[in-house]
């Protein structure tokens, strides 16, 4: 395993910014998640490091050794892509062992890391199949397996499960979970699944148009997002947002006026006439006669443990969506009304910086 570090690394295509100037320093043996919406340049943070594409500017070392100039195969990085690429005239095992070969290793070398790799992704009943006789999740291994197979220090992986069916992931998210625990080799991952982010990642690295927004622990992030595009990132489903104004302030925090109407305070630090976004997430609204948020239910989804409530948006309050407990029933049309505990609540200025706490 190996530490990554980039710094000051950017990419321009002709006139076209896809990576700002950007700074990530990943520990040796770390499980990193990148996440952002479609476009922010994820995929292309990783092939710079991978070395499939040349930077504008910066530079990338791997474990301490400058890479910016070496060419991908030397860089001790091995890279699982969506598509997983297996060559279809060989078996499994010549998958496997395609990158030994192509780096003309003793053939009993090749045989056992073959079988060493197999074994690590439960492939070794299936060696001798072509890749057409494989399921979805058998040809990701697959591709797993011979990434893994050249013992690179660092894995990176490009959404690497979402040519597979629900269940599928939840059985290969566990996988990669077990694998990295196994080999304790440095992972970059790059998804948009909510899941795979927070239940992998010892840290997320959260994008938003070519630059990283914010970096830290899954629960860290979800807790306090530092901008109003971590808020949109991270949780599922997504945090309710609305426009408020700071109307008072004192040394206890804030008091945000909906723009459609109601107050409510919050432990933030503003200025008073100060515009924000109020943000407060689903899990954190609670049933309340004097809340303000409300409105006529016009989606209400059951999923068993749990339901979500979607409330229309009314004159004086704004869309929201609710988590209620599953056995809780609703008709379509109700009119609910919720309230949320002042710590519970985010608010993020009109850079979409959040408000800090008022009592750091
Ligand atoms: N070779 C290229 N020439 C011009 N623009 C490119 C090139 N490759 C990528 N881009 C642009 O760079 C931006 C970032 O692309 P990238 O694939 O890194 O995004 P992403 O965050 O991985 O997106 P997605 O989640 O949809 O895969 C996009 O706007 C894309 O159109």
């Amino acid at each position: 395993m190996a530490s990554v570090v980039v710094e000051g690394l950017s990419k321009h295509f002709g006139s076209t910014i896809v990576l700002q100037p950007t700074d990530l320093s990943i520990e040796a043996g770390e499980f990193v998640v990148i996440v952002g919406p479609s476009g922010c340049g994820k995929s292309t943070l990783l092939r710079l490091i991978a070395g499939l594409e040349t930077p504008s500017s910066g530079c990338i070392r791997v474990d301490g050794r400058d890479v910016t100039d070496a060419a991908p195969a030397s860089r001790g990085l091995a890279m699982v892509f969506q598509s997983y690429a297996l060559y279809p005239h060989l078996t499994v095992a010549e998958n496997i062992a395609f990158p030994l070969r192509v780096a003309r290793r003793p053939k009993a070398e090749v045989e056992a890391r073959v079988a060493a790799a197999a074994g690590a992704l439960d492939l070794t009943a299936l060696l001798s199949r072509r890749p057409r006789a494989l399921s979805g999740g058998q040809r990701q291994r697959v591709s797993i397996a011979r990434a893994i197979v050249r013992e690179p220090s660092v894995l990176l992986l490009d959404e690497p499960l979402s040519n597979l069916d629900a269940e599928l992931r939840v059985r290969m998210r566990h996988e990669f979970a077990r694998l990295h625990a196994q080999l304790g080799i440095t992972m970059i991952y790059v998804t948009h699944d909510q899941l795979e982010a927070m239940t992998l990642a010892n840290r997320i690295v959260v994008m938003g148009a070519g630059r990283i927004e914010q970096v830290g622990e899954p629960i860290a992030l979800y807790e306090r997002p530092a901008t109003l595009a971590v808020a949109r990132a991270i949780g599922s489903p997504g945090m309710n947002l609305m426009p408020a104004t700071v109307a008072a302030a004192d040394d206890d925090g804030v008091t945000l006026r909906l723009t459609g109407g109601g107050e409510l305070r919050a432990p933030l630090r503003a200025s008073p006439g100060m515009p924000v976004t109020l943000g407060i997430r689903p899990e954190h609204l609670q049933p309340s006669e004097t809340g303000v948020f409300a409105g006529k239910v016009e989606l209400f989804e059951r999923l068993g443990p749990l339901s979500f409530a979607h409330l229309g948006a009314q004159a004086d309050v704004p869309a929201v969506v609710a988590q209620l407990p599953g056995d809780r029933r609703v008709t379509l049309g109700e009119t609910l009304r919720f309230g949320a505990e002042p710590a519970c609540l985010h608010a993020f200025d009109p850079d979409g910086r959040a408000l800090a706490p008022a009592s750091p």
